[in-house]
């Protein structure tokens, strides 16, 4: 086990953080320690004016001549070219679209289409909902079947009837991070497709689709790349699929000439066939703002600290938490993990909103889960550090054992 430091030590451990200025780009609110941006990512100081711009001046000054003269019809791609960097991918293969799920649902129809005569999508038990679910339809929809394997099957599952295989890469609750290459290459064996979720990875961890010669993936735009509540989501498909994979919504901002107004459907021919509707500018703007954030950060930088983090995090319920009851669940090798770290707890509920009426904000997931994210562009080692000590100061005085943390909203 790791020694858990003092607070000075975890305060040098600050001031020699490479990404320690980082932190200052973000607003923050006063007294709370914020460990869920990989749910919601904190609000980046640049997005209030990127987005009051985008309104004032670019809709309400140059209306409908933004879309050229303010680059809105680009954004997808721009976007996407910039999202291409943090996940390992070449500028033409990522492009923000639609949410993770629209684009889980396209990407997977085309790739079982490409895929004909095979008959099942192979994913995991417990993965993020949406991925079943929408699986789920995917599989009702071309004619095929849904197949679960544990993790540790997964492999050995994967067969000449398997189209595609859809997994998050970093498992929302646990944090394991899948082996993308390892998998990919026991998949492309067998002639099938992977496609990765990556909501839990990107921007939080070094992720190399392309040195993993991955196939597909999707993300988030809300979580780590601070695109805000509802933030459109990206999608990647390497090169080597351009043209031969074909989008389910076959919308018009898909097609190789949208303003030709063509009756008949023609995909563009890179990333941009992907697109459905019209992209919701208002939004991208703020995620653009979100992912500016990342200029000039080296992602083994980020890797770095997100382990150094959770680590410490680790160290400091295994020694100043030490006989409440908690169960990590999340790897200790921080190659198999992402930037959370789960444990779990029978009280897990009331303690997670005991900890938020303390000003430490992390999740609770069903059924046992208290769930804590480090964003390294954020997060302190301080911020960790007080974090253990609230917790242990809550076990302690069982502060957590009051009805009122019992009382559950809508969202949890
Ligand atoms: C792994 C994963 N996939 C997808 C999503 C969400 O998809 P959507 O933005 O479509 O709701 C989440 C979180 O909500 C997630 O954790
Ligand atoms: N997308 C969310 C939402 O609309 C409301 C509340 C939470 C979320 C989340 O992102 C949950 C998140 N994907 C998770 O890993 O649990």
């Amino acid at each position: 086990m790791t020694a858990f430091p003092t607070l000075d030590e975890a305060r040098a451990l600050d001031a020699a953080d490479p990404l320690r200025d980082r932190r200052a780009d973000f607003t923050l609110p006063e007294g709370v320690i914020y460990l869920d941006g990989n749910s919601l990512g904190a609000l980046p100081r640049r997005t209030a004016g990127a987005v009051a711009d985008l309104v004032t001046r670019q809709w309400g000054e140059h209306l409908i001549a933004s879309w050229n003269m303010h680059g809105w019809i680009d954004a997808p791609a721009r976007l996407g070219a910039r999202i291409a960097t943090l996940v390992g991918a070449a500028s033409h293969e990522v492009i923000v679209a639609d949410s993770t799920s629209a684009n889980i649902f396209k990407l997977a129809v085309a790739a079982c289409r490409a895929r004909p005569g095979r008959r099942t999508i192979l994913s995991e038990p417990g993965n993020f909902p949406t991925d079943l679910y929408v699986a789920s339809g995917v599989a009702a929809t071309v004619g095929v079947e849904l197949r679960i394997a544990a993790p540790e099957a997964l492999v050995d599952a994967i067969d000449d009837d398997t189209a595609v295989v859809l997994l998050t890469h970093v498992h929302y609750k646990s944090g394991h991070r899948h082996d993308m290459a390892a998998i990919t290459v026991a998949a492309q064996a067998r002639g099938a497709l992977t496609l990765w979720d990556l909501s839990h990875s990107a921007g939080a961890v070094a992720v190399d689709l392309n040195g993993s010669n991955a196939d597909l993936a999707v993300g988030c735009g809300y979580k780590y790349l601070n695109g805000g509540p509802g933030a459109p989501a990206f999608l990647f498909v390497a090169e080597r699929h351009h043209g031969l994979l074909e989008s389910p919504l076959s919308g018009w901002m898909g097609h190789a000439a949208p303003f030709a107004f063509d009756d008949a459907y023609a995909p563009a021919p890179g990333i941009r066939r992907f697109l459905c509707g019209t992209p919701p500018i208002v939004a991208m703007a703020a995620l653009e703002a979100g992912i500016a954030c990342f200029d000039d950060v080296a992602m083994a930088d980020l890797e770095a600290k997100s382990a150094a983090l959770c680590d410490l995090f680790i160290a400091g319920v295994e020694s100043r938490c030490a006989g409440h009851g908690f169960t990590l669940i999340t790897p200790r090798d921080a190659g198999r993990r992402g930037s959370h770290v789960s444990v779990a707890h029978d009280q897990a509920f009331p303690i997670c909103q005991a900890l938020i009426a303390h000003g430490v904000v992390g999740d609770f997931r069903a059924p046992d889960v208290l769930r804590m994210g480090f964003t390294p562009l954020y997060t302190r080692f301080e911020d960790v550090w007080r974090a253990v000590e609230i917790l242990g100061d809550v076990m302690e005085r069982r502060a957590w054992d009051d009805p009122q943390f019992r009382v559950r909203g809508a969202v949890t």
